[in-house]
């Protein structure tokens, strides 16, 4: 296998937050001891609920924000906040929201090379152009597409606009933050195809982060589920998907809607609302909403265990 575009490894950020002016500090830990290995060509998934932890573990990767502790590497070199000038092109993001994401001022053609305008100073405005023309064919984007503004498009059409906007630094990570949550459904399989077919073309590697488990069947290679900040499932595709080990994952799991409408489903129906990310419980993060909880489950937490498919859980499936 070809080497990893990015790794983390204990990846965490904790935020320091206070309910009152006067009150204690405490802390959230959005984000703890995440590991992963990204490669070429290969798209890593994670899921989770709202509030586990996906869009910070977003803002690390992309740089926008650096980790409390842990490291990650892009291509092969530690991404310390000295060198995020230097690797910010490495690593682009496209957002959930193709109607906030672009700027209504401007036409296509200038959103497209702003990137360039501003990583590549030495670049001529004729070759930003050509760029971007050729980008605009690469999304599936028509040549009369340049001088239109963003208003006049689809909210696909806009999507495919911040996909080509992201490419036009020649990444090799792209993280893909819900990229197709807002479309409607009919249009959702027409940019996750894109996606696909850009992947093969240009040997992209994603961070696909997204709560829908219908949508990353589609799309992943290897899948982290998170909860509460924590990895707690991680496996190929067809490992999670065939055989979750975490209740939570499998709970997960069983609320998906199936290809076959008519099959059984025996849907595991979870209690209880997520923890407070600022209660740093001792044990397994998921024992309060769990039906297998034992003792052991409150007082110790269970580390990823297992070869190739791991769980976080003292008594996995
Ligand atoms: N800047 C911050 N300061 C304090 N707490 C934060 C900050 N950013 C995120 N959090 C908290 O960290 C936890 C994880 O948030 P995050 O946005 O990463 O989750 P998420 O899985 O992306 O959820 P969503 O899908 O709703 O965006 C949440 O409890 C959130 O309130």
């Amino acid at each position: 296998m070809t080497a990893p575009v990015a790794v983390a490894s204990g990846l965490t950020r904790h935020y320091s937050v206070k309910e009152g002016l006067f009150s204690k500090p405490q802390t959230v830990r959005a984000l703890s001891d995440l590991d992963f290995t990204l490669h070429p060509g290969k798209t890593l998934a994670v899921v989770g609920e709202s509030g586990c932890g996906k869009s910070t573990l977003a803002r690390l990767v992309t740089m926008i924000e650096p980790p409390t502790s842990g490291a990650l590497e892009l291509g092969g070199k530690p991404a310390t906040p000295d060198r995020w000038a230097d690797l910010r092109g490495a690593v682009q993001i496209v957002f959930q929201d193709p109607y906030g994401s672009l700027n209504p001022r401007q036409r296509i053609g200038q959103i497209l090379s702003e990137p360039l305008k501003i990583n590549r100073p030495d670049m001529k405005a004729a070759d930003r152009e050509a760029r971007a023309r050729e980008m605009l064919e690469l999304v599936g984007l028509r040549p009369e597409h340049y001088d239109r503004y963003p208003h006049m498009f689809s909210g696909g059409q806009r999507q495919r606009i911040a996909i080509g906007r992201a490419l036009m630094m020649n990444p090799a990570v792209l993280v893909l933050d819900e990229p197709v949550s807002a479309l409607d459904v009919s249009i959702q399989s027409a940019i996750l195809n894109l996606l696909l077919d850009l992947q093969e073309k240009l040997d992209l590697a994603y961070l696909f982060i997204s709560h829908d488990l219908s949508v990353v069947r589609h799309i992943a290679d290897d899948i982290i589920v998170m909860y509460l900040g924590r990895a707690i499932e991680t496996g190929t595709k067809a490992q999670v998907f065939a055989h979750p080990m975490h209740p939570y994952a499998k709970a997960l799991l069983s609320a998906t809607p199936q290809a076959d409408p008519g099959g059984k489903r025996n849907r595991i129906k979870l209690e209880g609302e997520l923890p407070s990310p600022l209660a740093d419980l001792p044990g397994c993060p998921f024992a309060p909403r769990c039906w297998k909880t034992q003792d052991k489950c409150r007082t110790d937490r269970p580390p990823l265990m297992g070869d190739t498919h791991r769980a976080a859980c003292w008594f996995p499936e």
